[in-house]
Formats: C-alpha cells, structure tokens, sequence
C-alpha cells in the first residue's frame, strides 16, 4: 500500500493537493517536496499523511523529498494552519512564510540534516501490526523501550530497514519526534544580571514564572526601562536549553540594541529582520529549527519562525502598528505572539508606554495580568506637557515663535532638540495662487507631494512623479508657491535659524541606506546640541538621554479622522514623541502646537496619564459598538472601476447572512483610487469572534468558487488596522 500525502503549495489557493508518496523513505508532516504541478515542477511542504484517496481520481506520484526530515515541525504547522483560517489567507503562502527564502523554492539545505528522531505514539499496542509481521512489531517494542525514542541511524543499527519504520508510521503506531534535549553544559561564562531600580524590581517579581501559558500586559511609562527588565526576566527564567523570541519594531533593532542584549544574555542572542540577506535568513532559520537555545530578536515576520523549544515570548512596544502586516497574509505578529505562547504553555510579555486598546481590553477582562512601572529608571522625571495654542500666531517653517525661542535656549544650554512633524495630512503641496489649482496624482486620488530638494512633485500612494511647475497647467498664471510644511521645510527653516548646530533629519529618505541609521544615532548620541527633525521614525523607542525638548509641529491630524482608530493612534504617538524628552539628568519638555488646545483629548494628554486617555477612548469604542468590543473584518475590493467594484461587494453583501451581523457598506475607500485602481469596501462586525470567523469562512469559499472578473480583485482584511 503506497502512502498518499496532501501537500500545500505557495500559491494563493485555497485548496491543497494529493500524491502518492513512493520514496521508501515514509513522508512526514512538515516535509518539502517537490511534485509535480500542472506542467511544472513546484516545492511543496506536506500537511497530512495517510490521506484517504480520493475515488476515481488518478494521483501522480511525488517527485522527491528535499529533506528527510520536516522543515516544519508540527507546532508551526499548527500555529500556521490557525493562522490560515483565522486571517483567511490560504495555508500555502502562510506556510511558505515560515521557511526563508532559500528554501520558498526547490533549493536544499546544503549543510547536514538533523538526525531524524522516532517514538511510538503512547496508545501505540502490538496488537496493531499484523501477526506475520514480526520485525515491525520487533521495532515498535524496541522503540516502546527506549523511552524517548531512537534516531534513524540507531535504529538502522539495530538491523531495521526503512520500509519498517515506515509500516508503522502508516499504521500511526510512531511518529517523527524531536531529538531529546542535550545534556551537554554549556561552556559559557556567566553573564552580568542588570542592576535593577526598585521600581523594575517590583515589576520583576510581578512577572510570572517559566511555566505554563501566561500573558502579561506591562504598562511601563516612557523611560521607565522596560528593557532592563526584560533583560532580567529572560535571565532569570530561560535555562540552557530554551528558545525565546523577542519580538520588536523595525526601527528598534539597531545593532545598541542587539549589544545590550548580547552583554547580558550572551551568544545566543540573534537577530531577524529585513536587512539580513538570504544566506543570513538561512543561517539563523537553522539554528531556530534545529532547537539551538537562541533568543531571537526580530521584527514581526520573526514570530512565524520554526522554534522547537519556545520558553517565552515578549512583544516590545505591543501596540506599534507595524505588528500587523499591511498586505498579503495580513497577520498580526502580536496576536500571533499571545496565540503562539498558549500553544508553548509558556509566558508572553506584551510591553508598552502607550498600550492598545485591544490589550488593555483583555487585561480588563483578567485574560492578561497587568503590571504597571510608573517610575523612570535613574533619576529622569516624566516631561512636563505643555499645549501652545497656534490659531492666531505666525508660523515659520511650521513652528511658532515661542516654540523657536524654546529651542534656542534649549541649544544655548548645550542640550538637543526634537521636532516632530506629523505625517498625516500635512505634507507640502504645489498651489497656483492666482486659480487655487493643486496639483494631483494622475492615477490615484491624491494631492501630489512638493520635494523641495529636487523641486519635485511625487506621489505617495504609487511611483508616479514630475517635475515641479512653475506656470499653472490650469490658468497659465506664474505664481505657483509651495503651501503646507514638510520635513524638508521644516528642516531648512531650521537650519537657517541655528546655522550653528547641525540639524538632522530623520525620516524614510534619509534613512534608507544600510547604516545610515545607526550613524544618525552614533550622532545624536555623541550628546552635542543638535536639532533632530522627523516624522513617525523619530517618536518610536529611541533613547536619547540629552533631548531635552520635544516640539510637536501640528498635533491635529488625528483629531477629526474617520479612522475610528485616529485618537488612539494620536494619543499613542504623541505620548510616544513627548517621552523621548527628559530621559537623562536633566528635566524634559514637550511643547505641542495645535489649533484645539480646548479639544478634552488633548487637554487630558497634557497631564500625561496615559491609562486615564486610554478609559475614555474605549469608553467611546464601547459606545460606538467598535473594537475591541466587537470583532471587525473588511472585504476590500478593486476594480478599473468603482462601479464594478461596488457591484461586487454588493453581492458579497447579498450572499452573507443578515444577522447577526453589523453591515457597513459597500463604499468606496477613503482613498477611491490608488494606481489608477478603484477601491471600495464592506465592513463586517460581530459580537462573536467565531461567529464572524465562520461567516467569513463561507465567504471565501464561495468567492474562490465564482470565478470573478480577472482584473476584479479581492481581499477579507480580519482585525484591520486602517479602516478608512
Ligand atoms: N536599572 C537601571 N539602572 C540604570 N539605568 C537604567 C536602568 N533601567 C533603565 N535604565 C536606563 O534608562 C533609560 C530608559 O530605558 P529604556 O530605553 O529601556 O526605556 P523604555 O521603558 O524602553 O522606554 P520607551 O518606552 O520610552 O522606549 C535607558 O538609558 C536605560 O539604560
Ligand atoms: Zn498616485
């Protein structure tokens, strides 16, 4: 009898494929293949074994196995199959998330494989292997014996042939099982354990032990040094043998980080994120599968990796978006984090100065224990906020007077500045002053973008650019002006008022290539007064102990959104930016210009209580019937048109039950059309997380069965992010 398998392959179908395994060696679950697939050749990893054939159906065989162990144990195979059904995204490509690069396609490890383990499974009874099979029954006693099972090669040893082993394999009397943990000591010095405040010491004792599933939310203000702490915790509880992730922003991975972690936890600290080339993404993918006791640092791709021995988890700044990923598999790394530790049974750590309201929510519920550090580390105080009313004030480059006389002393005194510019809404355009005429995106509905440097028009949601004009397409008048500020202008502005001092900018551009970041850093970090000017990359983690004032350019973007999420986000960020100030010896201050200084959301934020704002913002969502009290999915849609795009989620509309179900929609997108493309969405909400799973479930099928227009395109976005 040959075994049949069902195997996944990296495309974006919801459906896998049988063939008929023929090598002697058995195929196991997690196991690349190559196989045949229409009229090429694909690699596939396998899902199940000892697949009931299909009747009638005529199986090709599987060309050959790549390795002769799983490339994926089952725990990530679980982990992923959740994922695939939670987020809607099929199994193939999320599974195919979880190998690098190097091994998406038919390439194989060329180093080694790892010894390939066996046990029987524990109901496994003799009684199972027919009574002329005396050497299967004589290796299913033997391994029955052995306690934790045998490797291949010691069970050839003994005289055993694979087709044996792989008798009782299809009979699911033993199955493929990790190597037994190593007894080897390790021969590493022992590390320095972080002296710890007082403040953190509570907070360490607070956290649980090793053992057993636990998530923990740790609210720990900005500066407090939830760092350190994590530091502690992992020494304190890993032991030799354990595998840990830390989970961080893209930004907060800069090699400072990674020498911290090292100083303290040594050689097994590694790293993953989206700078390593594809031998790198190998290397380390190995040393995570092989069971190598590392703690991985890495960015949100990293909690799809294959440990083997997870002891704990911990998600840095749990509520920075770049946790969920924009498109594609659209996953949250943090749920997938909190999901991943339950199946561990071991702790997960979700740390933030300014945590989501999701968490919050949960830790409200007792299904997260909450820790509170609300003490900086040494002897830094949190920053006093001050609101600047700038309705009837001139603004120079963005910045009121009393913001640029703030930053001259601040410089006088040998201490650093930071503007922050909020992205949103207020980047520079080109306006015709004679018609009012700006000018926009050919392809997509948007304002195009000023560039100062290459006078420049460039749009931000697709590749098209253009020259700068100087006479008006539309009027023909010649006094076209640059309105709204942009970093650029921020930044010359700057630059011409303190021409003593360098001034730096921070941002996408000017941090693009390899290691410009870290000697932007290396600058800020020689401690000489400076000016950094930047966007949302300025705000996040960094520790900047002589900043010591933060000036917000323009605090209103999130104000009168549509986004339901635009408060918590503003709130976020600006705590996020006023908690860069003041974080040495010296007090810090934070000067937020706005036209609303009388709006209660801002008002609140100036006494600095981030969980008092968090009440009231999901007070509102509670209000409002939106999440976290509800659990919400998207249908998006794009057509060359927005009829037709319309008209498709119409009908998605028509086929899902009404109730009990919240509907919104069709409508088109906040932004109507990007790339010449026409969007439009659904929006689905229930009170049930299952229930709203099984809907979208149905859905999906049946739209993957009605074959829709080829240029239509769709796709369901679960716990969504930007809903605009
Ligand atoms: N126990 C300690 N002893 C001395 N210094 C400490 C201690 N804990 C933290 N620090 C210092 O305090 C500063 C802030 O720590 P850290 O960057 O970990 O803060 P954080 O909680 O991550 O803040 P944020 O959320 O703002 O990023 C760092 O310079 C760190 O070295
Ligand atoms: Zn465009």
């Amino acid at each position: 009898m040959s075994q049949i398998v069902r195997v996944a392959l990296n495309r974006p179908i919801r459906r896998l494929f049988d063939y008929i395994a023929t090598d002697e060696v058995p195929l196991q679950a997690g196991q690349r293949v190559q196989v045949p697939f229409g009229r090429y050749r694909a690699t596939g990893l396998v899902v199940e074994t000892n697949v009931v054939p299909p009747e009638g159906i005529d199986l090709k065989p599987v060309t050959s196995a790549l390795e002769d162990w799983p490339a994926l144990p089952e725990e990530t195979l679980e982990i992923l199959g959740w994922a695939s059904s939670y987020y809607q995204h099929p199994l193939g490509e999320c599974l195919f998330m979880a190998l690098p690069p190097a091994l998406r396609k038919g390439r194989t490890t060329d180093a080694p494989a790892a010894e390939q383990w066996w046990a029987p499974k524990p109901d496994a009874d003799c009684n199972q292997v027919p009574a002329n099979a005396h050497r299967q029954q004589q290796l299913l006693a033997l391994l029955q014996e052995s306690g934790h099972g045998l490797s291949w090669g010691q069970i050839k040893e003994k005289g055993f042939t694979r087709s044996q082993l792989n008798a009782l394999a299809q009979r699911a009397l033993v199955s493929a099982t990790e190597p037994p943990e190593s007894t080897a000591t390790s021969d590493q010095q022992p590390l320095a354990t972080p002296a710890l405040t007082t403040a953190q010491m509570e907070a360490a004792r607070a956290l649980p032990a090793r053992h057993g599933f636990s998530a923990s939310l740790l609210y720990g203000i900005t500066g407090s040094g939830k760092t350190e702490l994590y530091l502690h915790y992992l020494h304190r509880e890993l032991d030799d043998s354990g595998q840990a992730l830390v989970l961080v922003p893209e930004i907060n991975l800069t090699p400072q980080t990674v020498a911290r972690f090292r100083s303290y936890l040594g050689d097994r600290v590694v790293v993953w994120h989206s700078a390593l080339n594809d031998r790198q993404r190998l290397d380390t993918w190995r040393r995570v599968r092989n069971g190598e006791p590392v703690i991985l640092i890495g960015t949100r791709s990293a909690v799809l990796l294959p440990f083997t021995n997870l002891q704990a988890i911990v998600v840095d700044e749990e509520h920075d978006s770049s946790y969920k990923q924009g498109e594609g598999f659209r996953y949250s790394a943090r749920d997938l984090a909190v999901f991943r530790a339950q199946r561990n049974r071991c702790p997960v750590i979700l740390g933030s100065a300014t945590p989501s309201l999701e968490s919050l929510h949960n830790a409200a519920r007792g299904k997260y224990r909450q820790i509170n550090l609300t003490e900086r580390a040494g002897s830094a105080r949190p920053p006093a906020i001050q609101l600047l009313d700038i309705r009837s004030r001139p603004l120079t480059g963005g910045l009121s007077r009393p913001a640029t006389e703030a930053i001259r002393d601040t410089l006088a005194a040998g201490e650093q500045v930071l503007v922050y510019i909020n992205r949103r809404g207020f980047a520079p355009v080109l306006m015709c002053f004679d018609c009012g005429h700006i000018a926009e995106c050919p392809n997509c509905d948007t304002r195009l973008t000023y560039h100062r440097r290459d006078r420049a028009l460039r749009c931000h949601h697709c590749d098209y650019q253009q020259p700068a004009f100087h006479r008006c397409p539309k009027c023909g008048g010649e006094a076209c002006e640059p309105v709204g500020q942009g970093t650029e202008q921020t930044e010359a502005i700057l630059a011409e008022s303190f021409p003593e001092v360098p001034v730096i900018r921070i941002d996408r551009d000017s941090t693009q290539r390899k290691g410009s970041i870290q000697n932007i850093l290396d600058r800020v970090n020689s401690g000489e007064p400076c000016v950094l000017v930047g966007t949302q990359m300025v705000a996040k983690g960094h520790d900047f102990p002589n900043v010591t004032l933060v000036v917000v350019i323009n605090a209103d973007g999130g104000l009168f959104s549509v986004d339901f999420r635009a408060p918590e986000q503003m709130v976020q960020t600006l705590l996020q930016v006023s908690g860069r100030a003041g974080r040495g010896e010296k007090p810090g201050r934070v000067l937020i210009q706005t036209c609303h200084s009388d709006h209660p959301l801002l008002a609140r934020l100036a006494q600095g209580d981030y969980l008092a704002l968090a009440r009231q913002l999901l007070a509102e969502r509670e209000q409002g019937a939106l999440p976290p009290y509800r659990a919400m999915a998207i249908v998006r849609a794009e057509a060359p048109t927005m009829e037709a795009a319309l008209a498709f989620l119409e009908q998605v509309r028509t086929a899902l039950p009404e109730r009990p179900l919240d509907i919104w929609g069709p409508l088109p997108a906040a932004l109507a059309r990007k790339a010449g493309r026409h969007r439009a969405q659904l929006v689905l909400q229930s009170e049930s997380r299952g229930h709203l799973n099984r809907v979208l479930t149905q859905l999906c099928q049946h739209l993957e069965q009605h074959r829709q227009p080829g240029n239509l395109r769709w796709v369901v976005d679960v716990d969504p992010l930007e809903t605009g």
